[in-house]
């Protein structure tokens, strides 16, 4: 097993990172330059596992796409351009590329087999393929089709009302991608609001969406046309940067082209309301995706309490907020988060686990934990237990630890975010 050892760093952490490509809008610009008509060029793409395992399923469905340095080009032939692939579509450690997939499939007139490594066989499937069977599809699993391996034959599809049970902006996507291809009007009403990326993406590519608050609706049989995208620094990568300059004292840390989207600026909300010391600096806001600038310094935090709506808009989050509220003084209390039970790990079970290790103070809920803020951690052995996030939450952690800190499993970490190390080394003085 590979592990890496980190040290406690001695000074504060200083310097610029220009945050890489949103793994949710990249994932997004290779699937809609696949389905769109001519050549989508996506600059910033990031080049991270999951986002290089969508490029491999469309390739695989037969759409030719380039991966040059600094710009992905994707020849989209339409809908109707996908073909039957003659191989297994392998989706890797990515639910985003799988639950998406589904919906694109769900309309095409072919058989399809996914399959995906040991963390996406425990995640579950029917959230999606239960309302695609609703629309007509033929979708079959291990286990009544709730995991990995996924059979789908596609086809015919009827459009559906569908009330969400659960805020996921996967569930909503596959969906809206079904959507896009039925005979008639599609409805989705959402549990919360979550990342609409998905919805912008349709407009940028020539298509109609409407939304009136959490109701969606999308006509079907659209075409679209290919569109150059941006994509905007990922705002769930910089959150590690966003708490390691909050905690680690005599910081300060500038965070370049950070995608501010609405949707997924919960981090930033509970920051302030916790005390951080943090300036914004938002580009043109009539952007497709908003982005800006942010600089964090060493703060003097409060608990607090994370729970209900803001939850969908910092979900995947949640993990280094934990480690921030470590050195807040009070409780800090989340609640509404049982969606982290299925993500790459249970992320209560793993947040608890691992930072108990290192000497903190919290306990798991049964839709959170509870965080006793102001203790010091000690060093030692913990995991990433093959999730980016938590390795990555790890890897900040030992910056405060009295002790070396043995991180088994960094390699997850190139899931989302390949450069994080090098990032992390260039703010130490
Ligand atoms: O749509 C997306 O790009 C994502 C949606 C979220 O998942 P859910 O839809 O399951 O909440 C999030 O956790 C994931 O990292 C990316
Ligand atoms: C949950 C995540 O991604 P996915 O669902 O795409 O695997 C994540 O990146 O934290």
């Amino acid at each position: 097993m590979e592990f890496i050892k980190l040290q406690p760093t001695m000074n504060g952490l200083e310097g610029v990172i220009e945050i890489p490509g949103d793994k949710s809008i990249s994932h997004r610009s290779v699937m809609f330059g696949s389905i769109a008509q001519g050549v989508t060029r996506v600059t910033n793409f990031l080049p991270g596992d999951d986002c290089l395992s969508t490029i491999s399923c469309f390739r695989k469905l037969g759409v030719v796409i380039e991966e040059n340095e600094n710009e992905i080009i994707i020849y989209g032939n339409g809908f109707d351009g996908l073909k039957e692939p003659n191989d297994l579509l392998d989706v890797g450690n990515s639910g985003t590329t799988i639950r998406l997939l589904l919906g694109i499939l769900a309309g095409r007139p072919f058989f399809s087999s996914l399959i995906g490594d040991h963390s996406i066989g425990k995640r579950p499937m029917t959230r999606v393929t239960e309302p695609l069977k609703t629309m007509g599809v033929q979708i079959d699993g291990r286990k009544n089709g709730e995991y990995t391996p996924l059979s789908i034959r596609g086809g015919h599809l009827n459009p559906i009302h569908y009330k969400m049970p659960v805020a996921s902006a996967q569930v909503k996507s596959a969906l809206i991608l079904a959507g896009l291809q039925a005979e008639g009007e599609t409805t989705i009403i959402e549990k919360a609001e979550s990342r609409d990326h998905t919805e912008r993406m349709i407009r940028k590519f020539g298509g109609e969406i409407q939304k009136d608050n959490r109701t969606i609706t999308v006509k079907g049989g659209q075409k679209l046309t290919a569109s150059d995208i941006l994509v905007p620094g990922d705002i769930s990568s910089a959150a590690f940067f966003l708490v390691a300059g909050a905690i680690v004292p005599d910081s300060e840390i500038v965070l370049k082209n950070v995608g501010l989207n609405p949707t997924r600026t919960g981090i930033i909300e509970i920051m302030n309301k916790m005390g951080a010391n943090l300036e914004i600096r938002q580009n043109a806001a009539d952007a497709f995706e908003p982005a800006g600038d942010l600089t964090i310094k060493t703060s003097s935090l409060k608990g607090t309490v994370i729970e209900g709506d803001v939850i969908p808009r910092l979900i995947d989050e949640i993990p280094i907020i934990a480690l921030l509220a470590t050195q807040a003084e009070g409780k800090t209390i989340i609640k509404d988060a049982s969606e982290l039970k299925v993500k790459e790990t249970n992320r209560i079970d793993t947040v608890v686990q691992e930072l108990t290790k290192l000497g903190a103070s919290i306990e798991a809920t049964e839709d959170g934990m509870i965080i006793h803020g102001g203790t010091e951690l000690k060093g030692g052995t913990v995991s990433s237990h093959g999730d980016h996030r938590i390795g990555m939450m790890l890897a900040i952690a030992s910056l405060l630890c009295k002790d070396q800190v043995e991180l088994e499993n960094p390699e997850s970490i190139s899931v989302s975010y390949p450069n994080f190390f090098s990032h992390l080394n260039s703010l130490k003085n």
